[in-house]
């Protein structure tokens, strides 16, 4: 038997590595461990920029806003068994997001998992990740590995974006093969998300049921925000003269102090407008699924929706106009049928909601202001408001219930993908991942703004923030509980009240305890000026700022979603 010289081979390792930066996949989320710390340890040797957190599913939020923010999918590598499992929320949560991402966990072989052998962290991944996610692939050889990443990568960008897992036996690493036959079977993706454009009659459906709105309304959503078709849309939005409404991540397509915006005029444009353009949004629950009370008299309205996802349409009411097909190409297409001469909407439409738009303004500008404490969540995101004004390239991520809602509405957004949050599910705890990867990934600086609640289930992340010395500024909204802080336990019990913290938690010295700075803000003047020198040093911060406890109510604005019982009221 000849032996073979070692460098005229490859292994599996090496080939994985390859397939990725072939396909320009520059940065790995991760939890080391077995079987694939080496591959994170040769990543990082090639080049690739890996990042190691304490729990995995903070890096599999990570991955997920990575692919939301560049477009290409988001990796997370995870050992096998429960490194999986916590990478799983996170990859289902991309795949709800519509957000290309990847999972890549070790696992056991084949022989042992099928026989149930026992094997050290054994467990049936590809089988269980497949209903969660878009598309699950297994890779059990290396001439092979070329072939199985690209797929991922195209399953994980093309059509509809979304969350992909990569099944990687811990055997399949160790393999090797000649160097030059591994070269050949790497494969470079080709135009994994093409265009899809719409059909010329869609397109005339779409305009003629447009030509006959009295009250149109354009919804923008996280959808047109990830299509960086950002022109077409601001032009779309513009020719067209029509209000738009933009959902909490496509906000800053269009700067929210636009003329043409209606979301403090919300209630009013979703109940009287007769035609509603739906751009990369879905009527699922964030919209009341396009019918009810707040949509004004059942079936009075007509929705033309441009998705690119066939099955999108009609998921919850009909859609008169469907246009399947990119974003980009389909608000092109409309601008183009539009034609130079298009009439824009009647004044009295557009000048009612303008007017309704600045009367809330006004309304709520009065109840920004003040320095008195404990500060409230308007005093409080009253500051945010002003810093994000003065700071616009800053990421502003956001997550609680009362802390969500309140900002979403007062914080005003400029530019596109500049606000992360807790997306379709409304998922709590996405704030560090989602934190870290808006500072990896753009080097912005970056100010999450977290309910004291949401941050307890993500709060670990600060010692990653501070390893890496990232340009990190958490806000936490400390109201002493989940959703306010002086709420009784309504079952009497003398147990603690199910939503009340620790009072007064000193959360500023954690951040302290890993080197970063951590701030002590009772009055919105301190927070003004804590968050300024984060973002001005870039220094990892963490600003405890205590907040009215009794500021907030349960669950927020969803507070309506909650089951109610009939024995317990009696
Ligand atoms: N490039 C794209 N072109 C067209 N539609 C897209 C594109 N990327 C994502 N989408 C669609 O955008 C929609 C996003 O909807 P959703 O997540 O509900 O947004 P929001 O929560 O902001 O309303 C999804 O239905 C998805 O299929
Ligand atoms: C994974 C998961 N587990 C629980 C929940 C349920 C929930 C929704 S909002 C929230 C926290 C609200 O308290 P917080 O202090 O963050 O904000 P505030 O209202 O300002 O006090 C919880 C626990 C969700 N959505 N996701
Ligand atoms: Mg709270």
């Amino acid at each position: 038997q000849e032996t073979v010289a070692i460098e005229t081979l490859t292994d599996g390792f090496h080939l994985l590595i390859d397939a990725l930066k072939l396909n320009g996949i520059n940065t790995i989320y991760n939890v080391p461990g077995i079987p694939i710390t080496d591959l994170g340890r040769y990543a990082q040797g090639e080049g690739i920029r890996v990042l190691s957190f304490r729990h995995e599913q903070h890096a599999g939020y990570a991955a997920g806003a990575a692919g939301f923010l560049t477009k290409k999918p988001g990796v997370c590598m995870t050992v096998s068994a429960p490194g999986f499992l916590n990478g799983l929320t996170a990859l289902a949560n991309a795949t709800t997001n519509c957000w290309p991402m990847i999972l890549i966990s070790g696992s056991s072989e084949r022989e042992v998992v099928d026989l149930m052998q026992g094997d050290y962290e054994e467990m049936d991944q590809l089988a269980i990740a497949k209903p969660l996610c878009k598309a699950a692939y297994r890779i059990l050889h290396a001439e092979d590995i070329g072939i199985g990443v690209a797929r991922a990568i195209r399953a994980a960008v093309t059509g509809r974006p979304g969350g992909v897992y990569l099944d990687i036996p811990g055997s399949l690493l160790g393999q090797a093969m000649d160097a030059i036959e591994g070269r050949k079977s790497l494969v470079k993706v080709i135009d994994p998300a093409p265009a899809q454009l719409p059909a010329p009659d869609a397109v005339a459906r779409a305009i003629d049921v447009l030509k006959g709105a009295k009250k149109p309304l354009i919804i923008l959503g996280k959808g047109a925000a990830y299509a960086q078709a950002d022109d077409v849309v601001r032009e779309l939005v513009e020719k067209s003269g029509i209000p738009y409404l933009p959902m909490s991540m496509a906000k800053g397509l269009l700067p929210d102090n636009h003329p043409q915006s209606s979301s403090a005029a919300r209630s009013l444009v979703l109940k009287d407008s007769d035609v509603v353009v739906m751009v990369g949004a879905r009527l699922n629950w964030l919209l009341s699924h396009g019918k009810g009370k707040q949509w004004g008299e059942p079936y009075s309205k007509k929705f033309v929706q441009i998705d690119i996802e066939p099955k999108e349409m009609d998921s919850n009411v009909e859609i008169a106009a469907p246009l399947v097909g990119d974003i980009q190409s389909c608000a092109q297409a409309l601008i183009d049928a539009m034609g130079p001469d298009w009439k824009k909407p009647p004044t009295g439409w557009t000048d009612a909601v303008r007017s309704k738009v600045e009367g809330n303004i006004e309304k709520m500008a009065s109840r920004l202001q003040g320095n008195a404490t404990p500060m409230n969540y308007h005093s409080a995101l009253g500051v945010v408001k002003k810093v994000f004004e003065d700071r616009p390239d800053t990421i502003l991520v956001n997550e609680g219930a009362n802390t969500l809602d309140f900002a979403r509405s007062i914080v005003d957004m400029s530019k596109p993908r500049k606000r992360l949050d807790v997306g379709t599910w409304g998922v709590m705890g996405i704030g560090m991942g989602s934190a870290i990867a808006a500072a990896v990934e753009t080097d912005c600086p970056v100010v999450a703004v977290e309910g004291d609640s949401a941050f307890g289930f993500c709060g670990m992340e600060i010692e990653t923030i501070c390893r890496y010395n990232l340009p990190i500024c958490v806000v936490i909204f400390n109201n002493n509980g989940i959703y306010r802080g002086d709420d009784q336990n309504r079952s009497g019990s003398a147990d603690p009240a199910t939503t009340a913290f620790v009072k007064d938690s000193r959360y500023e010295k954690m951040m302290e305890a890993f080197g970063g700075v951590g701030v002590y803000a009772t009055s919105p003047d301190d927070l003004k000026r804590a968050i300024f020198e984060a973002i001005d040093s870039r220094k990892p911060t963490l600003i405890n700022a205590i907040i009215d406890e009794a500021a907030g109510k349960e669950s927020g604005n969803i507070g309506s979603l909650n089951p109610q019982s009939v024995v317990a009221q009696a």
